[in-house]
């Protein structure tokens, strides 16, 4: 069957369609109940039919139809239950359905851009059916969350990440587009699927690559303009920096991995400035990151511009960010140190070299930081002895395991109170549950996923229509999540605001953003009248009315 509003995702309220609507619109006898049912209704039966599900790949599934087939109800049910319905829309279940994407019945959303269509990308583009695009985030699928390259199956990030731009940033999903680049995959197991989607064939690499990139963006200005922003999303390391770095003057864009992360990074940290036992000034900290690709580097190179911004020298700054990366400790005079990590890559005395790349324990007793952060994709790597090093170092020890999805995360919640004595200041990339104390308290582990960033970041790009994305917004985005924290959620070990809030809080982040925008010169658009009741109200909560 097919009829105009039953097949429109936009304009379906299936069960909720008024009398007076389906005299309208055709639709008596073709729709149920008897009585129209409310929107709150509807969510609630939602809720309920989704605990009857086995497992949360039925779950993303069941929500992905939902979608599908009634946006209305979708996105009021995601913004009614951010907590509990973030997690399977987005990490980790995101990651277990890329995994399987092309076994799953996920119904068709955004737009695959194949290697075999260079010189003709424009013409694939044209396809989408939406006029008025104004933010895309696209992925080549390199690095799938921790979870490698899985190709064409990638698609969950994009359109997860956009379905956040709408839930969480009040940015109208048709504004939205989900693209997957496909240039290969190098993960055998994944081509060797015989329900694989994507192209079977090595990833492209080089000048091929490069100019089937540069064909996209082309591609992606000509159809939808120079506002419309473009968030890089899960690209490999050795692709992810270096696009930023070649088109982040050219076009409106930013790259999630790099500067959202580094946002919600640093946020944290400031809010755990706050934290009795832990120093309170920035200069007075020393960390130390697992990992030194996109997210590392993003956090550090924020953390040494909200350094600098307090009088400190750049050289000065960058020596209080350490990095270990897969061959051990990042230092002056080590063999393969990419350009990247050489800022950070400090000199040290032979017996700190020597301990170098023989564990992270050793190298957290010679290093002695006040913060770790984990941003390695390897599971356990803050073992037992480790979260008991920076305790015996720290009154209260800054532990951050930012990998994701949960299965790669550097140390559980529970582990890191457990080990710590219970002194861990603790947030993690997926979200664990509270933890109960042996004294009785109950810690709630906050999520620094840059989920708190983009959307807001997102919202004040396109309010302003900034024609780039500096650092010096994310720094604002920074400060404002932070400033969000209220001394309650401090106290329970928290150091980022409710989720439940994330409309909210992205109010307050596209407002900075757009202050930032206005700073520099950058805004195209006039952004003087706006306030964050003004950007609040203006943003698209098709459950409003409900509340
Ligand atoms: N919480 C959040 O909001 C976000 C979390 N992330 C998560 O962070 C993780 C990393 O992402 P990203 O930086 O983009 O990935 P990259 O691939 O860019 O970097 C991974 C880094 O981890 C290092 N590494 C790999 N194995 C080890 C090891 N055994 N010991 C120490 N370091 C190791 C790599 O070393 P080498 O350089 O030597 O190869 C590399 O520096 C992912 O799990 C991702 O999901 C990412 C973005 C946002
Ligand atoms: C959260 C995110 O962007 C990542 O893990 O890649
Ligand atoms: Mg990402």
């Amino acid at each position: 069957m097919s009829h105009p509003v039953l097949s429109s995702a936009r304009a379906n309220r299936t069960r909720r369609f008024s009398h007076a609507e389906r005299e309208k619109n055709n639709l008596t006898g073709l729709v149920h109940p008897a009585h129209p049912r409310t929107l709150q209704h509807e969510i609630h039966r939602l809720i309920t039919a989704l605990q009857g599900l086995p497992d949360s790949l039925s779950r993303y599934q069941f929500l992905m139809h939902v979608l599908a087939n009634d946006e209305q109800l979708f996105f009021a049910a995601v913004q009614n239950n951010v907590r509990k319905l973030l997690p399977m829309i987005y990490t980790p279940t995101v990651g277990e359905a890329c995994q399987k994407y092309s076994d799953l019945h996920i119904p068709l959303r955004g737009l695959w851009i194949g290697i075999d269509q260079r010189g003709r990308v424009d013409q694939v583009l044209a396809n989408w059916p939406e006029t008025d695009v104004r933010a895309i985030v696209v992925s080549d699928c390199e690095r799938i969350l921790g979870l490698g390259d899985l190709g064409a199956n990638g698609m969950g990030i994009p359109v997860g990440k956009l379905l956040l731009y709408s839930a969480c940033g009040g940015i109208r999903p048709e504004h939205c587009l989900p693209i997957v680049l496909d240039v290969g995959c190098n993960t055998r197991s994944v081509r060797e699927n015989e329900n694989y989607i994507g192209l079977d064939r090595d990833r492209v690499t080089g000048d091929e690559y490069d100019d089937f990139m540069e064909e996209f963006i082309n591609a992606a200005v000509k159809r939808f303009g120079k506002s419309c922003l473009i968030q890089f999303e899960d690209f490999g390391n050795s692709n992810a920096l270096r696009l930023l770095k070649k088109y982040r003057n050219k076009l409106c864009c930013f790259n999630d991995d790099i500067q959202g992360t580094a946002a919600v990074g640093l946020a944290g940290i400031l809010t755990a400035l706050r934290v009795d036992g832990v120093a309170s000034s920035l200069e007075d900290h020393r960390f130390l990151f697992l990992g030194a690709g996109s997210a590392g580097i993003g956090i550090a190179r924020l953390i040494v511009l909200a350094l600098q911004r307090e009088g400190i020298e750049e050289e000065e700054a960058l020596k209080k960010c350490w990095f270990v990366d897969s061959r051990g400790l990042v230092y002056n005079g080590r063999e393969n140190v990419s350009e990247a990590k050489r800022d950070f890559a400090h000199d040290v005395s032979p017996s700190v070299a020597q301990v170098g790349n023989s564990g992270l324990l050793q190298v957290v007793k010679a290093i002695k930081p006040t913060a770790l952060v984990g941003v390695s994709t390897i599971a356990g790597s803050f073992t037992e002895d480790v979260i008991h090093e920076m305790a015996e170092i720290n009154e209260r020890p800054i532990i951050f395991a930012l990998s994701n999805p949960t299965s790669k995360s550097e140390c559980t919640a529970e582990e890191a109170y457990k080990y710590s004595d219970s002194r861990a200041i603790f947030a993690s990339g997926s979200p664990f549950p509270s933890v109960k104390l042996g004294d009785g308290r109950t810690m709630v582990p906050g999520q620094g996923n840059n989920a708190y960033i983009f959307p807001g970041v997102g919202l004040g790009v396109l309010l302003s229509q900034t024609t780039s994305v500096p650092e010096s917004m994310l720094l604002a985005a920074a400060d404002t999540l932070s400033t969000l924290v209220e001394v309650e959620q401090i106290d329970a070990g928290c150091m980022y605001p409710d989720l439940s809030s994330l409309l909210d809080i992205s109010a307050a982040i596209a407002k900075a953003v757009c202050e930032e925008a206005q700073r520099l010169g950058l805004n195209q658009a006039d952004v003087s009248g706006l306030d964050v009741n003004k950007i609040r109200q203006g943003m698209y909560e098709p459950g409003r009315l409900m509340n």
